[in-house]
């Protein structure tokens, strides 16, 4: 039976036994848990459940964190990797169409939306259209208005009033603005708009079906919260929509797919394994959309969307709408996008690309390894509901959301070895109330539209300041403010003190005197630096291959 106790142990104690100690010296709770599970299941008897975990280590009042951790045989951690994962089995709910509750989760304007209207914005490109001032121009149609109200979209954002008149004119489209800034909205609208100015026979049968609008997001949470966007914005119009994405059941999804659909939302690797299969080809394709197109073109993720638009019967640029977009955009990543564009793309930004929201007042606390924890619970004892907690680990996720359920603070974890469901529910307690905190990894960075956020930690810094700015920017969205602390343990993060200094410039928030000595010792940054100097450019300036430029 496991005590609690048992973890606070020192590590070499706690494993003796097992032949891996050289690998887990070091580990965390988390970690020593999931060991000692493994363990556990292999003698029979000796079972591990989340009721003697409650049982004896949690007061009845305190929420339980990830009971089901306990049942689960595959845990992969960085090099660690001792299973195979299972097949899942998941089937995730069907959205209901007549549910008119799904309107109810968007995030309401703050004080400093119309503030929206003062920031700067760049459209680079030949035969740019006039931006709209309201949703009401365009002759959109009647159901999609109907459906506009009914999200309480009263005036678009300034990312939608570019994008919106640039996509219905047909135009390729590059686009960059601050984090919860509309950008979903800015592409699903005008493209419902042209599904349905123009209709055309959706092509299925038995075997094969060729969605007529392939959306990709990076992370499984990010395409479904996509498809309910979606949703909101086809109701009543006839167009039918489709999410695909690892971690539920292949066979569920593939009777579905089969079904036809206009719009495809998908993340890389559950698509290329449909395409494989040949139950989806793209030869129908009109509009192929990449969401967080900095993520879907790093290295990680770049060969799947390489197999996609290499596919025989993906329409070559010419003949299919391609729309990126991102809250951070580095040169880098419009080099590669390039490619993948109709040459005369439009380039689209709001604001200074790859900034912070100004809305979002950046906190940062110097700490070394060993208090990070309780600097951690300090915070969090104040005021913990609406936090998210950011951790590089999939361990230190489960480890903290653990730690901080036994110090009554309800909380729970979401991480890429959670199984799907799990990730749902995490997901879903944290977005309805039920849990105040939810300790992730990269899995929640990007994307997630959640009402109740406050406050994001950075508990862990990351490794690159786009992820940074995308954290953060789970707060502080559609002009409410918010607020993001920092933990920055100079050992670890000294290659960001430059970059951060930078962000911290860009959105006018004071930079704390300890982290300019850090800087000016590396020599990161020079006396004379001109902090205001941050963000980029369309970088087909820069190579004076862009033949007009408008600025507003
Ligand atoms: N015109 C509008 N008026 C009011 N609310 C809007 C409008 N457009 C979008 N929203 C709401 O703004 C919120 C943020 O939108 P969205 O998630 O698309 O932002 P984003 O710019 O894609 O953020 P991120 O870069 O973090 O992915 C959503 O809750 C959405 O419902």
């Amino acid at each position: 039976m496991l005590n609690m106790n048992s973890f606070n142990k020192p590590i070499t104690n706690e494993t003796s036994n097992n032949e891996n100690i050289s690998k887990i010296q070091g580990r965390g709770r988390g970690f020593l848990l999931k060991m000692y599970q493994r363990q556990s299941s292999e003698k029979p008897g000796n079972l591990l459940s989340s009721s003697i975990f409650l049982t004896e280590n949690i007061n009845n009042n305190v929420v339980v964190h990830n009971q089901d951790l306990f049942k689960r045989s595959s845990f992969q951690d960085c090099e660690y990797n001792y299973e195979t994962p299972v097949r899942s089995t998941y089937i995730p709910p069907e959205p209901n169409e007549n549910d008119k509750s799904i309107y109810d989760d968007g995030i309401s304007s703050g004080i400093h939306f119309e503030k929206f209207d003062d920031i700067e914005v760049k459209v680079n490109g030949k035969n740019i259209p006039e931006a709209i001032e309201s949703f009401k121009t365009n002759n959109i149609a009647d159901q999609l208005m109907e459906n506009i109200k009914m999200c309480n979209f009263v005036k678009p954002t300034p990312i939608q009033k570019y994008s919106i008149p640039i996509i219905l004119s047909g135009k390729d489209l590059m686009a960059t603005a601050q984090t919860g800034s509309g950008k979903t909205v800015a592409y699903v609208l005008p493209i419902v708009q042209k599904l349905l100015m123009d209709p055309q026979i959706l092509v299925k049968d038995r075997n094969h079906s060729e969605p007529q609008v392939v959306i990709m997001a990076p992370t499984r949470e990010l395409a479904v919260q996509i498809t309910t966007v979606v949703l909101k914005l086809t109701r009543g119009t006839g167009i039918s929509s489709f999410v695909c994405y690892g971690g539920t059941l292949v066979s569920h999804q593939k009777n579905k797919i089969l079904k036809g659909c206009h719009i495809l939302v998908a993340t890389p690797g559950r698509l290329n394994e449909f395409v494989q299969h040949g139950f989806i080809t793209f030869s129908s394709v009109r509009f192929f959309v990449l969401d967080e197109v900095d993520k879907m073109l790093d290295i990680d993720s770049k060969p799947d969307i390489d197999k996609i638009l290499d596919h025989f019967s993906m329409p070559s640029v010419m003949d299919r709408q391609t729309i990126m977009l991102s809250a951070t955009l580095p040169d880098a990543t419009q080099h590669l996008a390039k490619f993948y564009l109709n040459k005369n793309y439009l380039f689209l930004a709001v604001g200074i690309i790859s900034s912070a929201s100004k809305d979002i007042k950046q906190n940062f606390c110097m700490v070394n390894r060993f208090n990070k924890r309780e600097i951690l619970f300090n915070i969090l004892k104040k005021d913990s509901v609406g936090t998210i907690v950011f951790v590089k680990q999939k361990w230190t996720a489960d480890f903290l959301a653990t730690y901080l359920c036994e110090k009554h603070i309800p909380s729970t974890s979401i991480h890429g070895d959670r199984l799907q469901d799990q990730r749902e529910i995490a997901l879903n307690d944290f977005r309805n109330g039920k849990m105040n905190v939810l300790v992730a990894t990269t899995v929640a960075a990007r994307g997630l539209d959640i009402k109740c956020v406050n406050h994001v930690i950075n508990y862990d810094m990351p490794l690159e300041i786009e992820e940074y700015v995308q954290r953060i920017g789970r707060t502080g969205r559609l002009g409410n403010q918010g607020i993001a602390t920092s933990l920055f343990d100079p050992d670890e993060d000294y290659l960001l003190v430059d970059p951060i200094i930078k962000i911290l410039a860009s959105a006018n928030q004071e930079i704390p005197n300890w982290l300019l000595k850090l800087g000016r010792e590396a020599e990161y940054i020079d006396a004379n630096d001109d902090f205001n100097k941050f963000g980029g450019s369309d970088i087909r300036i820069l190579s004076n291959s862009v033949d007009e430029c408008e600025e507003w």
